[in-house]
């Protein structure tokens, strides 16, 4: 059981009340619908898991708001032990006094099963508010939950909060972070991208899950989520571009020296361009669907040389990531969603 339970960690539980937004969270997010479309989803009454696979294999399991999850026929105990994060979604367009009073009980009975399970509020559906009110509600929603959890003796619990619409990209922001508190080796990332930047000209690095959009890892320096946009953006872009060329080289075969087919190697993603203010983009392909983005400012230097000396320390961090993924500690987690319907 110990194993499982080790095996397990990459699963995250959403949960919220009904319609506060699971389901197009999930869908925008893992599925690429456009926003707009989650206007029709249709409320869901059964447990559903999302797979997805990056840097690590990560689950995501809805549960519909409908159910009672303490009810004696779910194994709740047996679910919030297996998860490593619990994301809570509060629709902030609604009153959401009764989500706040739900999120304690969940919170209270979460703590109790699993201590180390981090606690994730997105206020969502913020893309209705304005500045002003943004600001209010999430103040508002901190100190009611603060009350709630002081009153069940909670006080000591770390929550943490995020504005959130699938509108705009805050929700990829929230899940990035969310995301990388799950990775065991986040730091040695993170230290890998600080050396990557420091020796290549380059200001901003993110290593992006190219089905998602979202990053699994960045550098130390700030995230600005506009420079995180335009990296999307160029994700997007670069996907396409290669989409529409694929169809010609798909399947292609050579002649080997002995004369037998071989197989073309598979097409490599790479893409650089240059943005309005001089910074150049730059994309490569890594390992298990990710892809380094990065923001190069050549600042008077020779742009040719500084990609040349960018394109060597990218191989070598691509390389360094290899051999992270090669001693991974994390692997799939196992499949509950049977056991719960
Ligand atoms: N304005 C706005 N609406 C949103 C946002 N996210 C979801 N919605 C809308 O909220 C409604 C309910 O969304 P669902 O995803 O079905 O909600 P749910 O939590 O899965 O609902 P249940 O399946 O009943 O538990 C839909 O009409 C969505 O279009 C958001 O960020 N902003």
């Amino acid at each position: 059981m110990d194993n499982q339970e080790d095996d397990s960690k990459a699963m995250i539980l959403l949960m919220g009340l009904r319609r506060c937004g699971k389901s197009s969270i999930c869908k925008v997010v893992f599925h690429n619908m456009q926003p707009l479309d989650t206007l029709y989803l249709e409320s869901t009454s059964n447990p559903s898991v999302e797979h997805f696979s990056t840097l690590i294999d990560l689950a995501v399991m809805e549960l519909p708001g409908q159910l009672n999850y303490f009810e004696p026929s779910y194994d709740s105990e047996r679910l919030f032990k297996n998860v490593g994060g619990l994301v809570y979604v509060i629709d902030s367009q609604d009153e959401y006094m009764n989500a706040i009073t739900n999120l304690a009980m969940i919170i209270e009975y979460a703590h109790k099963v699993n201590p180390k399970i981090n606690i994730e509020v997105l206020i969502h559906k913020v893309d209705g508010l304005s500045e002003d009110f943004k600001v209010d509600a999430q103040r508002d929603i901190m100190q009611r939950t603060g009350e709630e959890l002081l009153e069940l003796g909670l006080d000591g619990v770390q929550v943490s909060f995020y504005l959130t619409s699938i509108f705009d990209h805050s929700i990829y922001e929230a899940f990035s972070r969310i995301v990388q508190k799950l990775i065991p080796e986040i730091s040695y990332l993170e230290n890998m991208l600080d050396n990557l930047i420091q020796h290549s000209k380059i200001e901003k690095a993110f290593l992006f899950d190219i089905n998602s959009k979202i990053y699994v890892s960045t550098d130390s320096n700030p995230v600005d989520i506009q420079v995180y946009e335009v990296c999307a953006e160029f994700v997007d872009v670069t996907i396409d571009l290669f989409n529409l060329y694929k169809a010609q080289s798909a399947g292609v075969t050579s002649s080997g020296a002995d004369g037998k087919e071989v197989a073309k190697p598979q097409r490599e993603l790479k893409s650089v361009s240059e943005l309005g203010n001089g910074v150049m983009i730059y994309l490569k392909q890594m390992i298990r669907g990710l892809a380094l983005v990065a923001l190069i400012r050549p600042n008077g230097a020779d742009v040719d040389s500084c990609l040349t000396i960018a394109d060597y320390n990218v191989d070598t961090f691509k390389q360094g990531l290899t051999e992270l993924w090669a001693n991974a500690v994390i692997k799939r987690p196992e499949p509950v969603q049977e056991e719960l319907e």
